[in-house]
């Protein structure tokens, strides 16, 4: 298995076999958490434009995401797990809209097959991706905005690898370091005013919490992707 670690936008066009695109803070925790709380399906899309369209065609729907971390205008929910912690998503349509996450699916054209990455259902990426045996594993750290590298989705690619290697990963020293050592705790800025309440902090570092796989697949007749929730 060749297994490549890649990063922000150009990494997910790059990206080849099958790609495992991360974003831990926060869109693909938060994914996690509605698809865990039951929603039927969740549309990632890239542009704003987009998502509203969408929630016009299906008027009960529900619109989540952010654009610099702030909940966009006549959006449900931001980009927050806590937000949506104790939400019943029971049969509703979910579309979602990130700066860097959403992004990086709708730019891994190249992939064969495309899953989400984080930390809260690291676990199950790792047995999925070691059931499925590809030949070429494509890690694609999204980043701030998809751009710049940020420690968090770098750290998830490299426990990932480190778990198909079957190499020992220390979680607390990644969550010490994430807390107190990274910039990513000031950029988040859970200070309770911005757009990340403290607990996404929590809840986006809930390691193992679900045990399934969000495969990203084309529906032909929406033209988006989806999210499905395979059980690993
Ligand atoms: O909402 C977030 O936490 C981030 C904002 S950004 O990428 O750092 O600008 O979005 P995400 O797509 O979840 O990384």
């Amino acid at each position: 298995m060749n297994m490549d670690i890649l990063h922000g936008i150009e990494g997910a066009k790059a990206a080849k076999g099958l790609t495992v695109v991360i974003d831990v803070f926060r869109a693909f925790s938060l994914a996690c958490y509605v698809m865990g709380n039951g929603a039927d399906k969740m549309i990632p899309v890239g542009d704003l434009e987009t998502a509203y369209q969408l929630k016009k065609r299906w008027s009960d729907s529900i619109l989540i995401g952010e654009r610099g971390g702030v909940i966009q205008p006549g959006f449900d929910y931001g980009n927050s797990p806590a937000a949506v912690l104790n939400v019943n998503f029971h049969g509703k349509t979910v579309v979602h809209t990130t700066s860097a996450g959403t992004q990086g699916i709708v730019n891994a054209v190249q992939s064969d097959e495309i899953v989400t990455g984080s930390f809260v259902n690291v676990g199950a990426i790792i047995r999925y991706i070691q059931q499925r045996r590809p030949q070429n594993v494509s890690l694609v750290a999204m980043g701030w905005g998809g751009e710049e590298p940020a420690d968090e989705d770098t750290l998830c690619a490299e426990y990932i690898r480190d778990g198909l290697l079957q190499r020992q990963v220390d979680f607390e020293r990644i969550r010490h370091f994430l807390r107190y050592d990274s910039q990513t705790y000031s950029f988040m800025r859970l200070d309770g005013e911005a757009s990340a309440p403290k607990e996404d902090f929590d809840l986006c570092l809930s390691l193992d919490r679900f045990s399934f796989v969000l495969s990203a697949q084309k529906d032909e007749q929406i033209g988006q992707f989806v999210l499905h929730r395979i059980d690993a």
